[in-house]
């Protein structure tokens, strides 16, 4: 399974020749473009999984993660791990795709300014949820979140779907409709479900609301493309 991931990705490269040259402390390192896959197992290294409860968390998000932890108890739903390094969640060679990287929505060095977020699948349902808590960093209009940040978590939610669904994607489509502001600092419920497996593609839907449910913040559609085989 990991090295028929590898080999599609590979082939991809090859297909795309899309080539990036970074120059990295003086080290050039030749990356390029790959799909997002999950990496089943962490390398020797220990690392902080992000997706853990720390002191900036609110009650809310506190308590909509303890339901969901409860929620594990009985099968259906899943934690899944959160590190700052995409190389951790790949597949693929970490010398090549993780050097000197931080993940997007991981590369504050202090917790509760920016994304503050865990996910957890529902693999019979294809559904991920993730509950985020938008920082101070985020901010967009006045004391709310900026739309591309809105964008960056839908993404990431429906693409972890995605992935956890499917395998290795890239997102090649992503609308969404922004219905109401989000405050900075509330505590939000993020939730996509897979909806369609058309060959390579996989159609997915995903919505924001408050915490509560109260609030619809925004909905989308996106769709994923999966590696070749
Ligand atoms: C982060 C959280 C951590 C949580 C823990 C899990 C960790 C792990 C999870 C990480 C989750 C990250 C989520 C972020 C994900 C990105 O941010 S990805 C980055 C942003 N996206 C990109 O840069 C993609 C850029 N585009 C491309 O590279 C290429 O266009 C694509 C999308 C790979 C497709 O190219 P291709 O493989 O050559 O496929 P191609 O043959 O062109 O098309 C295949 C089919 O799709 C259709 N298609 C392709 N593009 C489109 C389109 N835009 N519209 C409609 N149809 C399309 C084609 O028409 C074709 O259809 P059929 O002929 O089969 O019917």
């Amino acid at each position: 399974m990991v090295l028929a991931m590898l080999r599609g990705c590979r082939r991809l490269l090859h297909k795309s020749k899309t080539l990036y040259t970074y120059r990295i402390q003086h080290q050039e390192t030749t990356i390029s473009s790959c799909y997002y896959s999950v990496r089943h197992h962490c390398p020797t290294e220990e690392l902080r999984d992000f997706g853990l409860p720390n002191t900036t968390w609110s009650q809310n998000l506190r308590n909509l993660y303890n339901k969901f932890m409860e929620l594990s108890k009985t099968g259906g739903w899943t934690r899944i791990p959160s590190h700052n390094t995409i190389a951790h969640h790949l597949e693929g060679d970490p010398l090549e795709t993780g050097i000197g990287k931080r993940m997007f929505l991981r590369n504050l060095d202090s917790d509760g300014l920016g994304f503050e977020y865990c996910m957890f699948y529902n693999k019979d349902e294809r559904r991920m949820v993730c509950l985020f808590q938008p920082g101070p960093y985020l901010e967009g209009p006045p004391g709310y979140a900026h739309g591309g940040c809105i964008a960056t978590i839908i993404d990431s939610t429906a693409g972890a779907g995605a992935v956890y669904t499917c395998g290795s994607v890239m997102t090649a489509n992503l609308n969404i409709t922004y219905h109401k502001p989000v405050p900075l600092g509330s505590t939000l419920f993020v939730e996509s479900h897979v909806d369609k497996i058309q060959g390579r593609k996989v159609y997915s839907s995903c919505h924001i609301q408050s915490y509560d449910g109260v609030i619809l913040h925004a909905e989308a559609t996106a769709l994923f493309i999966k590696a070749n085989q």
